[in-house]
């Protein structure tokens, strides 16, 4: 069990926006920090989705239909939110599209609806704030939700790839330039937690159900919890930690470290394996020190 680490009040006094929070782990997350203090506001292209969310969650929750891609509507919505409700205290980057697909059959605008979600949109909202927060001389928060293939790539998934790995680039840069005026970024690279939509882009068919989406291959067994993400997310969006910053957090139960070119696998061997393991090795180097002539020991 995750249980609950944190005080309710840990973010009284926030303000926080979650682009894409009308579904999925943004949705899930909504309800913590609502759950924790803070106001929440929520941003996507579905506006039936944003209210019903929004009527969903226990606390001060707002909505806007913003398309992240488009830097004037951003910078407008942005606005209004600060005129209306005063400044945001914190921006968690979560909106996302892709899809499976072989690389060779996408088109331009297949390449730049995901990657330019992902890149673009983190890029206006990050800005967005970040400049009315230097201009107003506040601290910031921002968090962007990114996946661990920033450091391998993934195959079939080369747009998402592309983008993400621009913001956790975004993540490292701007907590550099943006030290001195208090801001901090971070990131977080969940691992696999089942989201309706999201499995129905990455995990359509039968066929489609390879690593990326299961267990199977995960050292502690199981998929993430959107518990474990919203705790992460929440330490990153408080105050418990502010020398925190530049940092991409994996959060895979080691899924990643377990690569094929590992030998993660040998978790499934018994103790009889191990021992006939042990024996055929140690044959082996018995082998080889008769044949050394009594060099190469240790002495
Ligand atoms: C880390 C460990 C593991 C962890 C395992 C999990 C890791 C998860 C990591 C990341 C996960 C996510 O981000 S999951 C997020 C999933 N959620 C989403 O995708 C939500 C948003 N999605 C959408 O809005 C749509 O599904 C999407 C198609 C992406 C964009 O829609 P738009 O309306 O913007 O665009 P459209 O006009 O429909 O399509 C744009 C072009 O894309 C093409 N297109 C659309 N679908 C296509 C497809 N399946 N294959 C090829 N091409 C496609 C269309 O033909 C268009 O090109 P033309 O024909 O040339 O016009
Ligand atoms: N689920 C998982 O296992 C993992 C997810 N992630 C990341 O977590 C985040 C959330 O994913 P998840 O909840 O699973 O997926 P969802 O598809 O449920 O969430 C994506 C959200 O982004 C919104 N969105 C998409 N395009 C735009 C846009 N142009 N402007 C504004 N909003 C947009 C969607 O709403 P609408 O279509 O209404 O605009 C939707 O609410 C993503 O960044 C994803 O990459 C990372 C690792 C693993």
């Amino acid at each position: 069990m995750t249980g609950r680490p944190f005080a309710p009040d840990l973010l009284a006094g926030k303000r926080i926006l979650i682009t894409g929070g009308g579904t999925g782990l943004g949705r899930a997350v909504a309800r913590h920090l609502v759950e924790h203090g803070a106001q929440v506001h929520l941003w996507g292209r579905r506006p039936a989705v944003l209210d019903e969310a929004a009527a969903s969650l226990p606390g001060s929750v707002h909505t806007q239909v913003v398309d992240v891609r488009d830097g004037e509507r951003v910078d407008e919505a942005m606005g209004e939110l600060w005129d209306e409700h005063g400044p945001l205290t914190g921006v968690l980057n979560n909106a996302a599209a892709n899809f499976i697909a072989p690389t060779e059959s996408l088109s331009p605008r297949a390449f730049d609806a995901v990657s330019g979600t992902v890149m673009k949109g983190s890029f206006h909202t990050t800005h967005g704030a970040g400049r009315r927060w230097i201009a107003a001389r506040l601290p910031g928060s921002v968090v962007s939700t990114l996946t661990t293939w920033v450091w391998t790539g993934s195959a079939y998934v080369v747009p998402s790839a592309m983008g993400k790995a621009a913001v956790h680039a975004m993540t490292m840069s701007l907590a550099v330039e943006w030290a001195r005026h208090g801001i901090r970024l971070n990131a977080v690279a969940p691992g696999p937690i089942p989201t309706e939509y999201a499995w129905q882009m990455l995990n359509p068919t039968g066929k489609s159900g390879v690593g990326a989406t299961q267990a199977d291959q995960i050292p502690m067994g199981r998929m993430g919890t959107v518990e474990e993400l919203a705790n992460l997310t929440m330490f990153l969006l408080s105050d418990a930690c502010p020398y925190l910053t530049g940092q991409t957090i994996a959060m895979d139960g080691g899924q990643m470290l377990a690569g094929p070119g590992t030998f993660a696998g040998l978790a499934e061997m018994t103790d009889q394996d191990w021992a006939d393991a042990r024996a055929k090795s140690e044959a082996a180097t018995a082998a080889s020190k008769a044949q050394r002539g009594g060099l190469g020991g240790p002495h």
